[in-house]
């Protein structure tokens, strides 16, 4: 580890029109980042100010500046910013941020994101936020209606109140008797859900029983998003907090998503990289008596469908889509054999499975790059010298990403 970095970050550049263009659009601490032909100016939002961090595009092919449709939630201000660039997105090392704050990616060009621009017909960019290992897949619960899918994901969400929250689809049904706007559903309109699907906001829709269904990435951002907030006092029941970390009390969150077989082929060929199981009834019959228990379908929609679900029994059980299938005989065994799945079939084993290790960056640093690994320097130039105290970023392995989270960052210190 003694050689010299290969590449140094905080290329910070003095370019005619740069500082003009950058001076006056972002306030507080900035760093520049070339791929390709583009450079991303990502900044603004120093420590005292509450402004998000902005980007901004030079193109240099055609000497303009653009600004990007900026997908994902922006990241908080902060004390100064290193910018290393992996390809198809951008490291950025915040400084002087929470364990869970200080390591995001900008997304320049992955999957998603050329999605997106395909999609939007401009340029796009989207945040995601770094975390180690390989925690927090989210899940997919899919399986004919009727089958308990709601059932399960609501007895998963009673037992575990801090660790999951529910992706609220849109839909274009109308609301049974109980259900909320915006608790079981966004219920909307066919004309809007068709511009917003337009307009890029779904991972994945479908139209299922006659009617549109989808997951907008903002569905699934507040649930990834809800781990942000730290909040420095001991957490109370229904609080969505568990951990506490560095005197933080840090939530845990894993998305959950109930959606068809076509949404869950979607969301296979996504960047979300979830879990997907499929729930099968014992038989056709059962189905059937369950749905009709249920009194919330007319006769022509439970005749539609249990006509669908023959068909999606077929895809489920044979596309390869799925993780695992899980049969929905007896209701306890059921939900018991999910919890193992998910590793929460124990105490000791919830609070693991999902418990986010935040990376606890010393708030003075300076970040270089060497192959897949960035190096996180933290002494003093003296102290450099006497000790070398370095922090290991390996992202070698990163996977999911957009409008997830960025997983597999292998974090180690070398003293
Ligand atoms: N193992 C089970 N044994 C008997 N009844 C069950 C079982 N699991 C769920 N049910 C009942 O079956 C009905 C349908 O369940 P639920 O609404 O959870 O299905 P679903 O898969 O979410 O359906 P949809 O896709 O239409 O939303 C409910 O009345 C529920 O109480
Ligand atoms: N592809 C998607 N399918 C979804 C979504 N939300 C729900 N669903 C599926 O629709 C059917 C019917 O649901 P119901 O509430 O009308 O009974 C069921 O299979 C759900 O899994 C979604 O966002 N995308």
């Amino acid at each position: 580890m003694g050689e010299a970095p290969a590449f140094i970050v905080d290329d910070l550049q003095n370019q005619i029109g740069f500082e003009n263009e950058f001076g006056s659009k972002f306030k507080g601490c900035k760093t520049t980042t070339t791929i390709g032909d583009k450079t991303y100016v990502i900044g603004g939002g120093n420590d005292e100010s509450t402004l998000p961090v902005e980007v901004r595009i030079f193109d240099k092919a055609t000497g303009n500046w653009v600004t990007p449709i900026v997908l994902g939630s922006k990241p908080n201000s902060c004390k100064g910013l290193s910018a290393i660039s992996l390809n198809d997105r951008i490291l950025i090392v915040k400084k002087g941020s929470a364990p869970d704050d200080c390591i995001l990616f900008l997304e320049v060009d992955t999957w998603f994101v050329r999605e997106q621009k395909k999609i939007r017909g401009t340029e796009v960019v989207a945040w995601s936020k770094g975390v180690r290992g390989d925690a927090e897949k989210p899940v997919v619960i899919s399986g004919p209606s009727g089958v308990g899918k709601g059932t399960l994901i609501s007895m998963l969400m009673k037992e575990f109140p801090s660790m999951f929250g529910f992706s609220v689809s849109h839909t274009t049904r109308a609301p049974r008797g109980m259900e909320k706007d915006g608790v079981h559903y966004h219920f909307t309109e066919q004309s809007i859900m068709e511009k917003e699907i337009k307009d890029g906001k779904f991972v994945e829709y479908a139209s299922v029983h006659g009617n549109l269904y989808g997951t907008s990435i903002e569905a699934v951002e507040v649930v990834t998003d809800a781990g942000k907030v730290n909040i420095s006092v001991p957490p109370f029941l229904g609080q969505p907090i568990l951990l506490c970390y560095k005197q933080l009390w840090i939530p845990i969150v894993r998305c959950i998503l109930d959606i068809d077989v076509q949404g869950a082929r979607s969301v296979r060929a996504s960047s979300l990289e979830a879990i997907l199981i499929f729930i099968c009834p014992p038989s056709m019959e059962e189905l059937e008596t369950r749905l009709r228990s249920r009194r919330t379908e007319t006769e022509e929609q439970i005749l539609k469908r249990l006509q669908n679900a023959e068909v999606e029994m077929k895809q489920g059980k044979s596309s390869g889509i799925f993780d695992h299938i899980l049969y929905n005989d007896n209701l306890d065994d059921c939900y018991e054999s999910l919890k193992k799945l998910l590793g929460i079939d124990g105490a000791a084993a919830a609070t693991q499975i999902s418990a986010p290790q935040g990376i606890d960056l010393p708030a003075d640093h300076s970040v270089s790059k060497m192959d897949n690994k960035i190096i996180i320097n933290y002494g003093t130039p003296e102290l450099e010298k006497a000790s070398k105290s370095l922090m290991v970023l390996d992202v070698s392995s990163l996977k999911g990403g957009a409008p997830g989270r960025t997983r597999g960052l292998d974090v180690y210190v070398i003293d």
